[in-house]
């Protein structure tokens, strides 16, 4: 259904002054290669030029004559039939070996370039902060970038020199023009190029509007299609007349845009016949007046007529080449935009290895989006290495937001978060270099499982891998595929159970040996060998780490050194088990709701 945001994003890039300033810069990836564009461009220069001497050779062959002529004097003898005609052929070949070499050339320059873009636009983009993929939508931004780049291919390779080529003939094609004649000249330019923008506009409209009519005709489709696989339900609702009336507008509307059409191309038709072919021979006409006044001979009127339809369909052929160079500008400012949105601070060489002590000091949080609204608000807390936290509370009271503050995907907006007691300031690497991350809903990456291991340690050996496959419990199931570690995971792979998927992501965190874990425990209910498996694997990685689980294991609360009980961004409570019991506070309500960690737990508390 087009939104009107969708349709604002869809209006025709305009040309400003901005955007054209800001597109410039993709001049910076053309920089490198500019040796072989600015001979590509010599060699467009030579090709639109010589392809210029073809109307002017035509027009000395219509002249010239069969036999040697005795009163000729030209050193090129330009009367001689035989010499213009294998002056044109020269012309041809030197037009064919430069288009040759102009179109290898910009497509050597363009594929370089934009292989540039590609790759500083993704590693950009893996650099921005989280905050940035919160505001766009990955699926929307990858078809943006790969349409945005493949705009700019074609204008580099195609449209730019075509522009160029046009100009060119434009320019060249009326000084040519004037030196045949000025009165004649100035005839064909007050009326061809007129009404070669006039055709060209015409034609588009009768796309536009051939198109629009596609679109409903597809529309109409989808009512047939609808209707016919719902057909019970159709008659058994007695909806045949209903069903009737809405196709009936679908297909009025088809036929209204179909007539609209019609009547665009018979004008264009008729616009054709009369002004276009009108202005040919009114000029021919003109032409052939001089020619009795003996102003112009029958060969250079030829070349007069080809030149003037040269220089028409050059003018002509602009007005869609600019249209399509505001596009690429529109592109370019586009990805321009992502590129000059901040990244986040490179990592340092040397990280800092911690040893888990966390202190959250008067920590106050809201989202960039939404700055009205504050999610965590002066949070307390000191935790000490090794020490194994729960977070519990209802859902959307912000325990995930309290994780992605540990993970420094934002930034506090008051307060600090030490790490052994110091703050690492935009230092984020360092600390997230110290910590992995077990997510709720594990998503593999579509390589093998060695590869997904591994993406804890790159530089872990086989040895290592197994090692740690082993002590999250997946080496029995992994073991069992044909293919052990080599096994394919994903769309064209083995697709793993969830409980698998969970220890795969074990196995990856006691390889990267974390000082500090982020858990989210799963909330889908896994069955109970697998839960025990991954518990199982989960104690083992947690040992003499500091770790924050989001809690919705009755067993991990239970066991918890300390529990963090969250409400609308406060901690209001925090204790072990025991004491949050006797004290009879707000985790004993929740408890009693059996409501804690947000969703209820299957096992009631005796
Ligand atoms: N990316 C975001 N942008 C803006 N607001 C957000 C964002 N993520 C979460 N919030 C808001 O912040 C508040 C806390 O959300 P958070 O995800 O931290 O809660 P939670 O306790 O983890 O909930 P749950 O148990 O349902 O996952 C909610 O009001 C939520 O709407």
């Amino acid at each position: 259904m087009p939104t009107k945001k969708r349709q604002k994003k869809e209006k025709r890039p305009k040309l400003s002054w901005k955007a054209v300033k800001r597109a410039a810069k993709l001049f910076k990836y053309l920089r490198p290669y500019r040796v072989t564009f600015i001979i590509g461009m010599i060699f467009l220069l030579g090709s639109s030029l010589t392809g210029l001497l073809f109307p002017g050779l035509m027009g000395k062959l219509v002249d010239a004559q069969g036999t040697e002529s005795p009163e000729s004097e030209s050193l090129l003898q330009l009367d001689n039939i035989n010499v213009v005609a294998a002056m044109l052929f020269g012309v041809f070949l030197v037009q064919a070996v430069f288009s040759f070499f102009r179109i290898i050339l910009f497509s050597r320059v363009t594929e370089n370039m934009l292989a540039d873009l590609r790759q500083s636009t993704y590693n950009h983009i893996i650099r921005l902060p989280i905050d940035f993929f919160n505001r766009n939508r990955v699926g929307e931004l990858n078809s943006r970038i790969s349409a945005d780049i493949s705009v700019l291919q074609e204008t580099f390779t195609t449209t730019l020199a075509e522009f160029i080529r046009q100009i060119i003939v434009i320019v060249a094609g009326i000084v040519f023009l004037t030196f045949y004649s000025v009165k004649l000249s100035l005839l064909m330019l007050a009326t061809l190029p007129v009404f070669m923008v006039i055709a060209v506009l015409f034609g588009k409209k009768v796309r536009k509007l051939s198109k629009e009519a596609q679109d409903l005709v597809g529309k109409s489709n989808v009512i047939v299609e609808e209707t016919l696989s719902a057909i019970q339900s159709v008659k058994a609702y007695v909806n045949e007349w209903f069903e009737s009336s809405r196709y009936k507008t679908a297909t009025d509307s088809v036929k209204s845009v179909a007539l609209k059409n019609a009547t665009w191309r018979a004008s264009f038709a008729s616009f054709i016949i009369l002004c276009l072919f009108g202005s040919i021979v009114l000029v021919v006409w003109y032409g052939v007046l001089l020619r009795e006044a003996g102003e112009i001979t029958t060969g250079d009127l030829f070349s007069f007529i080809l030149y003037s339809v040269f220089v028409g369909a050059s003018f002509g052929g602009i007005a869609d080449l600019f249209s399509q160079i505001a596009k690429a500008v529109g592109a370019t400012e586009r990805l321009m935009e992502i590129l000059d949105t901040e990244s986040e601070a490179e990592a340092k060489e040397t990280q800092v290895k911690l040893k888990g002590k966390v202190n959250f000091k008067d920590v106050s949080f809201s989202y960039p989006t939404r700055p009205d609204i504050k999610v965590l608000n002066e949070v307390n807390f000191q935790v000490e290495p090794g020490e194994n936290i729960a977070i519990v509370g209802a859902s959307g009271a912000g325990k995930s937001t309290l994780t992605q503050l540990l993970l420094q995907f934002f930034q506090p907006d008051q307060g600090k978060i030490l790490f052994d007691g110091e703050n690492f300031g935009d230092d984020i690497h360092s600390v997230r270099s110290n910590m992995a991350l077990v997510p709720q809903e594990v998503l593999l990456f579509g390589g093998t499982i060695k590869e997904n291991i591994a993406y804890g340690n790159i530089h872990a050996t086989e040895e290592e891998i197994i090692a740690a496959a082993k002590s999250a419990n997946a080496w029995d199931f992994i073991q069992k595929f044909s293919d052990g570690l080599d096994t394919v995971v994903g769309e064209r792979g083995i697709q793993l159970s969830g409980g698998q998927r969970q220890r795969i992501a074990i196995a990856r965190a006691i390889l990267k040996d974390p000082s500090i874990l982020i858990l989210d425990e799963a909330t889908s209910a896994l069955d109970s060998e697998s839960e025990s498996l991954v518990q199982d694997a989960l104690e083992r990685l947690m040992k003499g780490r500091t770790s924050f689980v989001i809690a919705h294991r009755l067993a991990t609360i239970v066991n918890a050194d300390k529990i963090l009980v969250i409400e609308d961004g406060k901690i209001v409570e925090s204790g072990t088990h025991q004491e949050l019991i006797a004290k009879g506070g707000r985790y004993q309500s929740l408890h009693n709701l059996q409501d804690i960690g947000s969703r209820s737990i299957a096992d009631p508390i005796s």
